[in-house]
């Protein structure tokens, strides 16, 4: 059987103090009917997914937006159809969004997003949606009380939201004694701490969840830590990012994107491959490597969910 191919144009539709995203319930007649979805529809022909996004707002929920900006493209194979949904972030709209159609819409907290019954599509865009633009990977830092600064610098200044705990210098002790202050500092600022380890140290501190290297998730067959914990992983190809997708990686970052001093025998990737690369991999993707904060919308243009960095937040 061929397929049908169908392209849906979507919205994760933000509430203005970015807490809460907008759903809609899907009519119980209908394919997947029952479930909780992102406001949208299917393209019509010639229309770009902006202006579909644009059309099916109106006519579902009665409000008209202006701009968006791109979240995430999901590939998924349904038994009868492959769909692409081309989800768009929105912040921003005119009107005071109801179910036109007769469908029950609802603000929901992003905590509880979880709790909603969504067609198998949506999980990439679900962790999509809870993630930020940012991933702050932290330098080597001898001095602990140096590197408390730099952290709390970042969250304060950068408003930086996700953070990987990289320290390669650090034995086992030294590493959890800073795990733990990091963790604090963190949960004060409403920021999420992953740890560069091996998964097993989530045993020994309750921190948000744990970044794989590439190495380490080439060896793994399956998802080594919980569901509710989250999971991110190095890639720097297609291989490393299929693997992550099978072991059930919430992100991964995928490098480098620019050569990097770090890194300089490196080939770069460049915007294009790295293009390639992503449009497959149904996770959300940080680009690393030589990234600023200024390449984020570029970034997100072109299939990632932000970037990620060490230089450009460690001041
Ligand atoms: N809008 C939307 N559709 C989703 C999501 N997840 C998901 O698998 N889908 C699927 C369900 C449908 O097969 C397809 C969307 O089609 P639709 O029924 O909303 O299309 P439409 O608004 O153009 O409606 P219609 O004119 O065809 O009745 O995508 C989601 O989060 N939002
Ligand atoms: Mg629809």
């Amino acid at each position: 059987m061929i397929k049908r191919r169908v392209h849906v144009a979507a919205a994760a539709i933000f509430s203005d103090d970015g807490n809460e995203v907008l759903l809609a319930r899907r009519p119980s007649t209908v394919d997947q009917g029952g479930l909780w979805e992102f406001p949208g529809g299917k393209l019509a022909p010639y229309e770009t997914g902006f202006e579909a996004l644009r059309r099916e707002l109106h006519e579902e929920l009665g409000i008209s937006i202006e701009r968006a900006q791109p979240l995430i493209r999901v590939h998924h194979e349904y038994s009868d159809k492959h769909i692409l949904l081309d989800v768009w972030q929105v912040h921003g709209f005119s009107g005071e969004p109801y179910g036109r159609e007769g469908q029950a819409v609802r603000w929901v907290k992003l905590g509880e997003l979880f709790n909603y019954p969504f067609p198998a599509a949506n999980l990439p865009i679900l962790r999509a949606v809870m993630l930020p633009t940012e991933y702050l990977i932290t330098a080597e830092e001898e001095d602990d009380g140096v590197f408390l600064d730099k952290l709390q610098r970042a969250l304060i200044e950068d408003g930086v939201r996700l953070v990987q705990l990289r320290a390669k210098s650090l034995d086992e002790s030294a590493y959890l004694a800073r795990a733990e202050q990091a963790l604090q500092l963190c949960r004060e600022h409403g920021a999420r701490l992953l740890l560069n380890t091996e998964p097993e140290m989530l045993a020994h501190i309750d921190a948000d969840g744990v970044h794989l290297t590439s190495e380490r998730l080439m060896t793994l067959e399956r998802r080594p830590i919980v569901e509710g914990k989250w999971l991110s992983a190095s890639t720097h190809d297609e291989g490393q990012l299929a693997r992550a997708g099978r072991i059930g990686c919430d992100f991964v970052t995928l490098s480098p994107l620019r050569t990097t001093p770090s890194h300089p025998d490196a080939a770069p990737l460049g915007w294009h491959d790295f293009q390639q690369l992503v449009e497959p991999a149904a996770m959300p993707v940080f680009a690393l490597g030589g990234m600023t904060r200024h390449d984020a919308n570029h970034a997100r243009a072109v299939g990632a969910q932000g970037i990620a960095s060490i230089r450009d937040f460690w001041r």
